[in-house]
């Protein structure tokens, strides 16, 4: 009888809601119909760097309670790129190799990674550097991963969005103000154009259509003189200021994150309209939290779907979801263009046909 494999698992990039359910299913599948060992890899690529790799043997009875759970088990890193990897003395190091032996030391057959974009760019160029066994599962709240409809944890930072506007509503009537939520995508608006259609928003701003402050002051103007005496505008985080550049806040370790153009709006459209502004800057709360019946399903065919690849050798794959069906293409051919919102897209047309100002 031939040796059971043995699968390793690890989840990397930002955290989201639903790697859990995905991390569940694979270890199902592979333990309850294949009979194979799993090892949940921590902390993404830098599990495998270690020495002893570090990694935990996963069991059903082990991943049964995580399905309800947000984060994920085995921890994850959006920094650190093993090919140019920060040391402790600022020089920068290729760690590559430490990462392909780490998988060899684990004796797996195989990897399933759980990343985006930017993680599945890394695991890929690794696999084919070492010659490892790589499937990968999308993940990312700004759904900016190509070939698939949906990647796990946009769903439910979607759900948080839409609440947050649900609730900004009735402050922003009570007091006739101007009420801006700023929130992720990186460098796609996928999160602002969903949750400003859920949500109600007068005024949706992404980086993906240009936008211009008389546009949003008429849009306020006009909402005044149909007799609504508030207005919710929805940004993503990337959309750029008047001189065309993106907003970043850079911490005391010099390290800089995008976001900053709500506030940056709040102050223009104030000068602009008269209009009294507030804002809200959603931030990781889109990350955390429980995840949606919608993640915990896709995660689940996920799972799935990402060891039966494994089973029939199927290797260098992305799992996808579309059309209700899970299929798979080359990890490659997900990752050749970036995903931002198609400016002909279902929801664009809907969002300007029912006057939802989109800032052009
Ligand atoms: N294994 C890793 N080690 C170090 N850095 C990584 C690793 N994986 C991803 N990164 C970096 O993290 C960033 C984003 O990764 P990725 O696109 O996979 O995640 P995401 O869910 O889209 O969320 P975020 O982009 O915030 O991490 C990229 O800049 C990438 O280079
Ligand atoms: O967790 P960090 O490093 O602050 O990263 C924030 C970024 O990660 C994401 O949440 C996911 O890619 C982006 O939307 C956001 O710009
Ligand atoms: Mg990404």
């Amino acid at each position: 009888m031939a040796k059971p494999k043995r699968i390793g698992i690890l989840t990397s990039g930002g955290d989201c809601a639903g790697l859990n359910a995905v991390i569940r299913a694979a270890v199902y599948r592979a333990q309850g119909t294949y009979g194979w060992e799993v090892m949940g890899i921590r902390q993404a690529t830098h599990g495998l760097m270690m020495r002893p790799p570090s990694a935990t043997p996963l069991t059903i009875e082990k991943v049964d309670p995580i399905l309800t759970a947000g984060g994920t088990i085995l921890g994850t890193t959006n920094k650190g790129d093993p090919f140019a990897f920060p040391m402790a003395d600022g020089s920068v190091q290729d760690r590559s190799q430490e990462i392909i032996d780490g998988y060899h030391e684990l004796g797996l057959d195989a990897l399933i990674g759980i990343g985006g974009d930017g993680s599945l760019a890394i695991l890929r160029r690794l696999a084919v550097q070492g010659n490892l066994n790589l499937v990968g599962v999308p993940k990312t709240i700004d759904n900016d991963v190509g070939s698939t409809d949906l990647s796990i944890g946009f769903d439910t930072a979607v759900n948080i969005a839409t609440e947050a506007l649900d609730r900004l509503h009735f402050t922003a009537a009570s007091h006739s103000r101007v009420m801006i939520l700023e929130v992720m995508g990186r460098d796609a608006g996928h999160i602002a154009l969903h949750a400003g259609i859920a949500g109600g928003a007068d005024v949706i701003l992404i980086p993906e259509i240009p936008y211009s402050l008389d546009s949003i002051c008429q849009k306020i103007e006009d909402l005044q003189e149909q007799g609504k005496n508030y207005c919710l505008v929805i940004v993503a985080e990337a959309v750029r200021t008047g001189a065309g550049e993106t907003m970043m806040t850079t911490n005391q370790l010099g390290q800089s994150r995008l976001g900053g153009i709500g506030h940056y709006l709040a102050d223009r459209i104030s000068e602009a309209s008269g209009a009294e502004t507030r804002v809200t800057v959603l931030g990781h709360i889109q990350r955390g939290g429980t995840p949606s019946s919608v993640e915990r399903l896709i995660g689940s065919a996920f799972g799935v779907a990402a060891v039966d690849l494994i089973a029939d050798g199927k290797f260098d794959q992305m799992v996808t979801w579309r059309n209700r069906h899970v299929e798979s293409v080359p990890i490659a051919e997900a990752i050749a263009q970036y995903k931002g919102v198609d400016t002909n897209d279902i929801l664009v047309k809907t969002a300007r046909s029912m006057g939802i100002c989109l800032g052009d």
